[in-house]
């Protein structure tokens, strides 16, 4: 392990010097384009500013005789389209593959000073990022880079969410941690068959009632209620993240017509902690921003908990609840949260700045 001393000595000399704080940049929606794909490479000029985050993906969902391409297509694309207010991060190839190395030794030359965020699929343990911490740091110093990028990991084997913790701990790069439900399903031999969202099968079922005698009636009409598949390793993700200081979010939700699941998949990790998730369909982009932004209702109940809290000590009655120093706290995580998303999202801002012009104690 590296003596807390050097953790934030660049690991190559000539590299940036890594951040001490990862930047609480908006990422709702972190939409997955295929750079070797004409039809979705040829749409990512007009996305930026409509999405936070735009990500070209060279992992899975590629086919194996395009990884050139999409590797070269996405230099093409750093180079040529102007990103503006929109982060541009990419998914490089496993690190065990044959395309990683050339992944990274191609993207940090040609398009490093534009990357925001690499993200690493399948990451087992702190090794893995320490692999690619110093590999980038020697390809930053050779690039003459500016500033670091940043590295985002999947939680996507058993292996990684037992690690989960060394992961999030393992360098100052570290900007987040995705959860990948499809590939951790298949290496916890889950049962599923599903790209993320819940299963039919994955239940509780209402207590029998008892007859006259007092036996179960087993065979009755009996409610059940479906349960979330992820809520675990979401949960520990959150803890995790937060423990170390970086961003934690839901991943794919591969069912694109389900929208309405979708959403609900997603308000599941905003409510739990979670600041953004993955978009596979344009389509999917509206619902994440949607959800991953704090409903105009919340932001006047936490403006008005703030204002009734003054100085922040002490408890007070609201609309007939109490309210003290850690319901203070939640309630400025989202006020924070608005305030970032109002600076990128002027129609956000138009709802959020409406507040205040309405009359008090409506
Ligand atoms: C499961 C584990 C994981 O690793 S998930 C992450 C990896 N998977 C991905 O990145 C998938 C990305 N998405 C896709 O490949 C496509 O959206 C899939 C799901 C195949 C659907 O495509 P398609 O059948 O063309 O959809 P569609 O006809 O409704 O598309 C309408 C127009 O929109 C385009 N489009 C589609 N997806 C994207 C996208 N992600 N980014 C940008 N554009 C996209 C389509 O090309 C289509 O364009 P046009 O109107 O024909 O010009
Ligand atoms: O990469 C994502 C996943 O679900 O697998
Ligand atoms: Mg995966």
């Amino acid at each position: 392990m590296r003596s807390a001393k050097d953790f934030f000595a660049p690991l190559a000399v000539g590299a940036p010097a890594p951040v001490r704080e990862v930047p609480a940049r908006p990422s709702r929606a972190i939409h997955f384009f295929d750079p070797s794909n004409p039809k979705m490479a040829a749409k990512v000029p007009a996305m930026v500013g409509t999405v936070d985050v735009l990500l070209g993906n060279l992992e899975d969902a590629v086919k194996a005789d395009k990884k050139i391409e999409a590797r070269e297509g996405l230099v093409r694309i750093g180079q040529e389209v102007d990103f503006g207010p929109t982060q541009l991060w990419t998914r490089i190839n496993s690190l065990d593959s044959p395309w990683a190395l050339d992944d990274l030794t191609t993207l940090v030359p040609a398009i490093g000073h534009k990357l925001d965020v690499v993200m690493v699929p399948k990451v087992q343990g702190a090794e893995d990022i320490h692999y690619v911490d110093r590999l980038l740091a020697q390809l930053e110093a050779k690039a003459g880079l500016e500033r670091p990028i940043l590295v985002h990991a999947i939680l996507e084997t058993a292996r990684g969410v037992a690690n989960v913790e060394e992961i999030c701990g393992a360098s100052p790069r570290m900007q987040g941690l995705s959860l990948g439900p499809a590939d951790l399903a298949a290496d916890r031999r889950m049962k599923t068959t599903r790209v993320g969202g819940g299963h039919p099968g994955y239940l509780v079922r209402q207590d029998p009632p008892k007859g006259e005698d007092g036996t179960a009636q087993i065979e009755a009409q009996r409610a059940t209620y479906q349960q979330d598949l992820w809520h675990y390793t979401v949960a520990r993700m959150v803890d995790a993240c937060a423990a170390h200081g970086i961003y934690p979010y839901y991943g794919p939700f591969g069912d694109i017509t389900d929208v309405v699941a979708c959403e609900d998949q997603f308000r599941n990790a905003f409510l739990l902690g979670c600041v953004g998730t993955w978009s596979l369909h344009p389509k999917q982009i509206a619902i994440a921003n949607r959800v991953f932004s704090p409903s105009v209702e919340d932001i006047r109940h936490a403006r008005r908990v703030v204002a009734a809290m003054g100085d922040g000590t002490g408890a007070v009655m609201l609309d007939g609840k109490m309210e003290d120093d850690a319901s203070l706290k939640q309630c400025l995580v989202m006020v924070d949260l608005a305030e970032q998303l109002a600076a990128i999202d002027p129609e956000l801002k138009k709802q959020y700045d409406a507040i205040d012009a309405e009359p008090q104690g409506a």
